[in-house]
């Protein structure tokens, strides 16, 4: 009789991989961030990536990241990947989930995500950990009690022909 496979995907590479596959959909030609929130069995409650609210169209809405005019730039009008995942979730409660993240989250998201109960932060990259977002970010987190750790990168490459 022929065995169980042993080399399925643990958790943390099936939720880390799903939230990169929903960053995959962003238009942002800099950077794609994708994030997926989970329940504590392990069930997929929602999915996100960053880019414009619906009716904000991705054709004619600026991916400038620079320019004199701030209104010219992203910045004000991208929904950031956490808070779409939220967003996104129509099932009731997020308290006691994980949320994987593949870009540490700013501080306007960290602030949802403590609002609703989200109790701990699994995250791929962190390149913007200097910038005043992120370390207010993580402050609050650490006040809040929302516990946060880099995801642990395995040998595992994913190819998937579509
Ligand atoms: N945790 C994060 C951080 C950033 N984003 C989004 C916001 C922008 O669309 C993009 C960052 O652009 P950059 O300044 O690197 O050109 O990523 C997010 O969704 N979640
Ligand atoms: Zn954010």
């Amino acid at each position: 009789m022929s065995e169980k496979r042993k080399d399925y995907l643990s958790w943390d590479e099936y939720f880390m991989g799903v939230a990169m596959l929903s960053g995959m959909r962003s238009k942002d030609p800099s950077t794609q961030v994708g994030c997926c929130i989970v329940s504590q069995e392990n069930k997929i409650l929602s999915m996100g990536y960053n880019g414009f609210p619906t009716g904000c169209s991705d054709d004619e809405f600026p991916w400038a990241r620079e320019g004199d005019d701030p209104l010219e730039t992203k910045y004000v009008y991208s929904t950031h990947s956490e808070l779409n995942a939220i967003l996104n979730y129509s099932g009731g409660s997020l308290v006691g989930a994980r949320l994987y993240v593949s870009l540490f989250p700013c501080n306007e998201c960290a602030k949802a995500i403590i609002q609703c109960g989200i109790r701990e932060v699994i995250y791929a990259n962190d390149k913007y950990s200097d910038t005043p977002s992120v370390i207010a970010s993580k402050r609050m987190m650490d006040a809040a009690g929302v516990k946060y750790h880099q995801y642990r990168k395995t040998e595992r490459e994913v190819t998937i022909c579509l």
